[in-house]
């Protein structure tokens, strides 16, 4: 006789919701003592495994390179040279790569994840106070943005902050993790803007380009909170995305866990101390014409027995109601390279990626021409 493994029936919008009406998020789950996790974390084993890569050469690139970035000030032209060919090699190849010497104070970088902890091990009743899904708030804690998109929760929370344009009042910030917000993001601004001039010399164009675009003018912050999870191998902390921005400075854990997918492989990309990530969003894809790649990555649920915090800062003016167009670079384009996209503004963009969720595609396949 046959035997069919039937699912036990499970409400999953029911469960969506009672998880959503907790306002404590994931670690709320935790500090109740499950053992398990909800049906509503689980993700299909395809999601989860990491195959074989296509190409087993691959393999010898072990990962994302690392870029000395001199403390901003290269000694001599060969110093500012190399930077921007490895710059160029890395935004081409795997849209990703690590900055050490990026002038942002190594102090500061641990003092914005204590910021982020302290937020997040608030007491219930505190955070709850914060949690709400209305992407106007410009201080706003939740977990899964995309909870009712995406086929499948994160086993995360997140606090996502606007600072740039219009940051939010001082005291909207809760002071645990006011100061520290604030000098963060202004640190950033910078180190954009200065990333963005080494780009537009990767490009071939004028060192000022990318910023005149206004490539560097928008920064959301997203506050990213990893607890420790019960049954690792069922679910992920973050599935599988490109980022819809023109580029992301990522301030991550010495707990490691995010992978990127090139050519069908899962690479982990290792804690290098002191170190910020950097990665091509698709906004900046678009406008390179696929010049630089914005390459899909996820994020492991974490195994460790302390929580992973990372703070992903977003450049990309999606709230600020801006009718710009963008399209292909005129400069990037040519008779025997046509645009290969259309134009669009970053609202609707943004508006596009949010709806569709974190579902494994890309939404840049959407302006495809
Ligand atoms: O937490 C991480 O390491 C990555 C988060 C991420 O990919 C994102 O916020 O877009
Ligand atoms: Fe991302």
């Amino acid at each position: 006789m046959e035997t069919k493994n039937i699912a036990p029936s499970f409400d999953r919008a029911s469960e969506l919701k009672a998880f959503d009406e907790t306002k404590t998020g994931v670690k709320g789950l935790v500090d109740s003592g499950i053992s398990q996790i909800p049906r509503i974390f689980h993700h299909s084993s395809v999601k989860l495994a990491n195959p074989e890569p296509v190409s087993s050469d691959l393999l010898h690139l072990k990962t994302i390179p690392t870029i000395d970035l001199g403390g901003r000030v290269f000694e001599d032209e060969l110093k500012h040279k190399n930077a921007i060919e490895k710059i160029k090699e890395a935004a081409e190849k795997w849209g990703f790569f690590q900055v050490i010497n990026h002038g942002v104070s190594l102090e500061l970088l641990e003092k914005m994840k204590d910021g982020v902890r302290g937020f997040h091990e608030q007491s219930p009743e505190v955070r709850k106070d914060f949690y709400s899904r209305d992407l106007t708030r410009k201080f706003q804690y939740s977990s899964n943005f995309d909870l009712y998109s995406s086929p499948a929760a994160n086993w995360r929370d997140t606090v996502a902050c606007t600072m740039d344009p219009d940051p939010p009042n001082p005291q909207d910030i809760p002071e645990i993790c006011r100061d520290v917000t604030i000098e963060y993001s202004e640190q950033v601004m910078n180190l954009g803007e200065f990333l963005f001039t080494l780009l537009s010399e990767a490009l071939g164009l004028n060192p000022n380009h990318l910023n005149d675009m206004d490539c560097s003018k928008g920064l959301i912050m997203l506050c990213h909170y990893y607890p420790p999870c019960p049954e690792p191998d069922l679910t992920l902390g973050t599935s599988q995305h490109a980022d819809n921005t023109f580029l992301t400075v990522l301030l991550p854990d010495q707990i490691e866990g995010l992978q990127v997918l090139r050519e069908g492989y899962w690479f982990n990309v290792p804690h290098v101390p002191g170190a910020l990530i950097i990665n091509i969003g698709d906004l900046l894809q678009l406008i390179t014409n696929d010049k630089f790649v914005s390459l899909e990555h996820r994020v492991l649920a974490n195994r460790a027995t302390r929580a992973r915090v990372s703070v992903a800062g977003f450049f990309t003016t999606a709230m600020r109601p801006n009718p710009t167009m963008y399209g292909p670079i005129r400069e990037l384009v040519s008779k025997e390279n046509p645009p290969k996209y259309r134009e669009t503004t970053i609202r609707d963009y943004t508006a596009y990626f949010s709806a569709k969720g974190l579902d494994g595609t890309s939404a840049l396949l959407h302006f495809k021409i």
